[in-house]
């Protein structure tokens, strides 16, 4: 058996690089910047107000009288030039007038016909944004997964296309006699096909463009036809059928031409996990029990597609205290749900990979490495965040 960091390694290998496509900016949402994009411009373009009020230039006093000689307003610059004494009404977004340096708002202003009063001096600069103050021109974005407030920024720096990765196609396959979906009537023996969908959901909101293949039953003809139909894809996932039983069919397939990478790592849930090569496509293949299917799918399939889109495949790791004890760990790295509370985690009593339920609660896989201690309230754990779009 190999670590989880040996297996990771191997998929973050085998996965090939998206090539390159433009898209409409509008449509770049959640896709992922393939190169850096420069600014093509400055931003702000010129000096501009950030406030309603007059552009004075140079310093004025406290009952100053200013003759106000024109206007501003946010597409519509004032083409002349103020003088010491003078004022331009001005409005936010408007460029500020040569040679002014400082914007006094309106509230600190009493108008009388096209003169005011001043009624608060404003220091230099003040409620001026300097030209380039957000970016220059030439300035860069790098490559990330594109959201909201990349895309603004983006198109702040004038690009109304983009250049990104594809989004990998990855077929699903689901195997088993015993498999339903949900909403069909159980036989005897019968179980709803759960993983499938957890999978689809998973991995496209991650940027992937998932499909479920029909369900598979256990015959190996069967099975290899059905993997025939998905070898379209950049990545074949097949789920069950991974362990050492007698119906455990995928394990089987590298008497069958797959080209084994390995089979079997040293983690709880996910012991029966196995990658290769069918006919040229990446296949991975993960066990059936459906907290080791989905935890596989966050510890491995999200790192594999990261690589396939360029982006840095690891996962973020947390340190986080611990809210409740844990007994000390077997010989298999252990994945365990756990749920955020105040800043602290709290590890579920109930770790069986068969519960969704408890893989529902949670927030968080706290990380226990092979034969760890006990540890108690307090102690600081390694951890990976649970994807979600329960938290906005
Ligand atoms: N003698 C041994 N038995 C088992 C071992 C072992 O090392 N020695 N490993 C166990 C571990 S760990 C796991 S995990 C399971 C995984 O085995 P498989 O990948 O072969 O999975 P199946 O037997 O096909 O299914 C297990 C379980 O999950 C249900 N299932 C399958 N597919 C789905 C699906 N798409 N949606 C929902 N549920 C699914 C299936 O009905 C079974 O109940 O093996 C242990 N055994
Ligand atoms: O590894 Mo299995 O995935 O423990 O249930």
């Amino acid at each position: 058996m190999i670590s989880v960091q040996e297996a990771r390694d191997h998929l973050i290998a085998l996965m090939p690089t998206m090539p390159v496509e433009t898209v409409p900016i509008a449509k770049a949402s959640g896709r992922v910047l393939a190169a850096p994009i420069e600014a093509r411009h400055d931003q702000p373009p010129f000096a501009a107000s950030a406030m309603d009020g007059y552009a004075l230039a140079g310093p004025v006093e406290v009952g100053e009288r200013l003759t106000v000689i024109g206007e501003a307003a946010a597409g519509h610059p004032f083409d002349g030039r103020l003088a010491q004494g003078e004022a331009v009404r001005i409005f936010t977004g408007a460029p500020v007038p040569e040679p002014a340096d400082r914007v006094l708002i309106q509230e600190d202003a009493r108008g009388e016909g096209n003169g005011i009063e001043v009624l608060d001096a404003p220091r230099e600069g003040l409620h001026i944004r300097p030209a380039g103050g957000d970016f220059g021109r030439g300035d860069r974005m790098a490559p990330r997964r594109l959201g909201f407030a990349d895309l603004a920024l983006a198109a702040a720096m004038g690009h109304g296309d983009l250049p990104v990765r594809r989004r990998p196609r990855i077929s699903i396959l689901m195997t088993g006699d015993e498999l339903r979906h949900p909403g069909e009537t159980l036989p005897p023996g019968g179980i709803v096909a759960s993983n499938g969908y957890g999978l689809l959901a998973l991995l496209s909101n991650a940027g992937a463009l998932p499909r479920l293949l029909p369900i598979a039953p256990d015959d190996p003809k069967l099975l290899i036809a059905a993997l025939e139909t998905g070898l379209d894809a950049d990545l074949m996932v097949t789920i069950g059928g991974a362990s050492v039983g007698a119906h455990d069919l995928v394990a089987g397939l590298g008497r069958d031409g797959m080209d084994l990478v390995f089979h079997k790592v040293r983690m709880r849930p996910g012991k029966p996990l196995l990658a290769g090569r069918w006919r040229g496509t990446p296949l991975i293949g993960l066990p059936g029990n459906p907290v080791s299917a989905l935890v596989c799918g966050v510890i491995f399939l999200l790192p594999a597609l990261r690589a396939s889109l360029g982006l840095p495949a690891e996962p973020t790791m947390l340190d986080l205290r611990l809210a409740t004890p844990v007994r000390e760990n077997g010989p298999r790295e252990h994945y365990m749900r756990g749920r955020l509370v105040s800043g602290a985690v709290e590890v579920f009593d109930r770790q069986d990979s068969s519960l969704l339920s408890v893989l529902a609660d949670a927030d968080v896989l706290v990380i226990r490495p092979p034969n760890d201690p006990a540890r108690s309230i307090g102690d600081v754990v390694a951890a990976i965040a649970l994807p979600s779009v329960n938290r906005f």
